[in-house]
């Protein structure tokens, strides 16, 4: 092994210790930060993340509502219960976990949420905030990503990041932090042809598939950075990345695992939106 492991729960750790610091802050001017997570349907994995979600908000002192509807919950009523959640003051984010039934619009239940409350950066206004550089709430996934390269002192600038993945919240918006930071990017995706003859080439290799085990030895560049975004479950049954660890980890330079890696990092970026969220309240009612 001659990867270094970028630690997802050791950075996230150390992130989350800042936070709790500025809830109790923010919690003593009357201003305590509060995350809503509505879960439409009985899907076990969906309910694991918002579980944990949940625990990781109640840990560093933030307020976490769990609003649950069967799977055959009207859209007028979910997009009833967004707009109610926009005009609760005690409430600083609202996530709607995805995926939803079919029979419910994504789009519309995106743009009912508020964009001040939009903690996952998924509204259109937020995503063009974010493509002009403006200041915004950042989806989590690329935004922890970003965070995990400032920790181990990965600065993107001239490097050239590929991006394997082109899905509105983790590819798109990942080519994109990585530009804004003067990366040079390249977008793959199903229809690349030649796939291995671009990401042979990345500095920086973001793997975001969603195909067990997919980047092998064969894909990378000696050095390279190594970021698993992916979410599977091998043969076996067990969570694994869309990278084979055990093959590219005798050249890639740093590595992030799974479980362990992005994954932590992204709930922690979910409680900094909702931080970030709740101060912006508070300098409002300050008239800064
Ligand atoms: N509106 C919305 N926002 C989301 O951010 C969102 C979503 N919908 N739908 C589902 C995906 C998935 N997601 C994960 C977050 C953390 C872990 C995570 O912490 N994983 C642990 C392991 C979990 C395990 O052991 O199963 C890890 O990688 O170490 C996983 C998955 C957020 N999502």
């Amino acid at each position: 092994m001659t990867a270094e492991l970028i630690d997802g729960k050791k950075i996230s750790q150390e992130i989350r210790k800042g936070l709790e610091k500025e809830v109790a802050e923010l919690t003593a001017k009357g201003m305590k930060p509060g995350l809503a997570v509505i879960l439409v349907g009985d899907n076990p994995a969906s309910r694991t993340y918002v579980t944990s979600k949940q625990k990781s908000c109640r840990a560093i002192g933030m307020e976490s509502v769990l609003i649950e509807y069967p799977a055959d919950v009207s859209e007028k009523e979910l997009l009833d219960k967004i707009t109610e959640l926009n005009a609760d003051d005690s409430i600083h984010g609202i996530l709607v976990q995805l995926p939803i039934p079919p029979h419910i619009s994504e789009t519309k239940v995106i743009e009912t949420i508020s964009p001040e409350k939009d903690v996952d950066g998924f509204h259109p206004i937020n995503i063009g905030k974010m493509m002009t550089g403006q200041d915004t709430f950042l989806p989590c996934t690329p935004f922890g990503v970003m965070e995990m390269l400032k920790y181990i002192g990965i600065n993107p600038e001239g490097k050239h990041a590929v991006i394997i993945g082109r899905s509105n919240i983790v590819g798109k918006p990942m080519g994109q932090l990585l530009l804004n930071e003067n990366a040079t990017v390249t977008y793959c995706h199903s229809r690349t042809s030649d796939l291995q003859s671009f990401t042979k080439q990345a500095d920086i290799l973001v793997a975001a598939v969603g195909r067990a085990k997919m980047v092998k030895a064969e894909h990378i560049k000696q050095g390279a950075v190594i970021i698993d975004v992916g979410m599977n479950k091998d043969e076996h049954g067990k969570l694994c990345g869309d990278v084979d660890f055990e093959d590219v980890k005798d050249k890639a330079a740093y590595l992030t695992p799974v479980p362990g890696g992005v994954g932590p990092m992204t709930i922690t970026m979910l409680l900094y939106n909702t931080v970030k969220s709740a101060q912006n309240r508070l300098n409002d009612r300050n008239g800064n």
